[in-house]
């Protein structure tokens, strides 16, 4: 399938703070950060707490100046160019970003006649489902109520590429839902997306491709089937990065019988090893390590009850790069 364009790239690019004149020297926050985004595709960007997401961000919108390395943005360098690029990107500010004594259908009217060709207001709001409060002031709005506010304000001029921020953080399920369905709207549309959240079932769930960051560098990347293994499993003899089976023993095992275990096996979610704990075997990566296992239940005259293969997800990655 052919890859869709680039509408963003960062190529080894560097930021530093302070001064070699300070005591505190000075800080390299990012240390040569490589990112492509690309048009008709939602790209996360994941990573612990003080990785540099904001800081990579901040230099993609041209908030920033790398202090080395190259951005190009629509083809452009973000830091220089100017409101000509800026009306082809959309950038959802969080809560603090949005005039507190202003309604939100006065603010999205604003906007949209600051635009040649805005997105119809009343579209957005029936998408979003924001009919109930157009008319109240941001300031008294719920948490939930702000983040579509400000979800609806970065799109309303039709950008070609999108920065979201946490889009449903603090959203209730049916409200996430709705955010879901525009993202994979504006995916349609052909808008590059580039979305940073904690919310790493989200992350699975709609990203085309992730670039993990830790300590100011891409660590890892891919799309979500590329980095849980399901790729690397389709493409090879069946073996795969290490799963866990979880399986329910009708009886309490003992000490012999666990010590005669082909894998590492531990309580999974029960407190004792008794008759209905569940449990769970790490470390299968190829169909030998399930025969083992299998073997040793023939062995021990063992049949459970409620096997489970867990697949590894997103999160599973995500703890081992941020633990690693
Ligand atoms: N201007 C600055 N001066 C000094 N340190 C800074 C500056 N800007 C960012 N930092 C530090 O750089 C690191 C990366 O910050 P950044 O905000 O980019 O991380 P983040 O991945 O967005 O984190 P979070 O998930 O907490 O928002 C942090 O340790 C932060 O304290």
């Amino acid at each position: 399938m052919p890859q869709h364009p680039p509408c963003l790239s960062l190529r080894q690019v560097r930021y530093a703070v302070g001064s070699s004149q300070r005591s505190a020297g000075v800080k390299e926050i990012l240390r040569g950060v490589d990112f492509t985004a690309r048009s008709g595709e939602v790209t996360v960007l994941l990573g612990p707490n003080g990785a540099g997401k904001t800081t990579a961000l901040g230099a993609a919108q041209g908030l920033l100046r790398p202090s080395q390395g190259t951005v190009q943005l629509l083809g452009q360098n973000p830091y220089r160019a100017g409101a000509a690029l800026r009306a082809r990107v959309g950038v959802m500010l969080q809560d603090g970003g949005l005039p507190q004594s202003q309604q939100p259908g006065v603010l999205l009217r604003h906007v949209a006649r600051l635009h040649q060709n805005p997105w119809p207001v009343d579209d957005l709001m029936e998408r979003l489902d924001m009919g109930d409060f157009m008319t109240t002031s941001i300031r008294r709005l719920s948490g939930g109520q702000k983040q579509r506010v400000a979800l609806a304000a970065s799109l309303i001029g039709r950008p070609e590429v999108v920065f979201l921020d946490e889009p449903s953080a603090g959203l209730d399920p049916q409200s996430r839902q709705m955010v879901f369905d525009l993202i994979q709207h504006l995916r349609r549309l052909g808008l590059g997306i580039v979305l940073t959240t904690h919310l790493l079932e989200e992350a699975q769930k709609l990203a085309d491709s992730v670039f993990i960051l830790k300590d100011g560098l891409v660590v890892r990347h891919g799309t979500v089937s590329e980095l849980t293994g399901d790729a690397d499993a389709a493409a090879t003899d069946g073996a795969a990065p290490a799963r866990r089976l979880v399986f329910v023993a009708p009886r309490t095992l003992t000490r012999v019988e666990l010590e005669s275990a082909p894998l590492a096996l531990e309580l999974d979610g029960s407190a004792d090893n008794e008759p209905g704990a569940r449990w769970a075997a790490s470390g299968i990566s190829t169909p030998a390590d399930l025969s083992a296992l299998t073997t040793w239940w023939e062995q021990i005259r063992l049949m459970p009850g409620e096997v489970s293969f867990e697949a590894r997800t997103l999160e599973d990655v995500f703890w081992e790069v941020s633990t690693s």
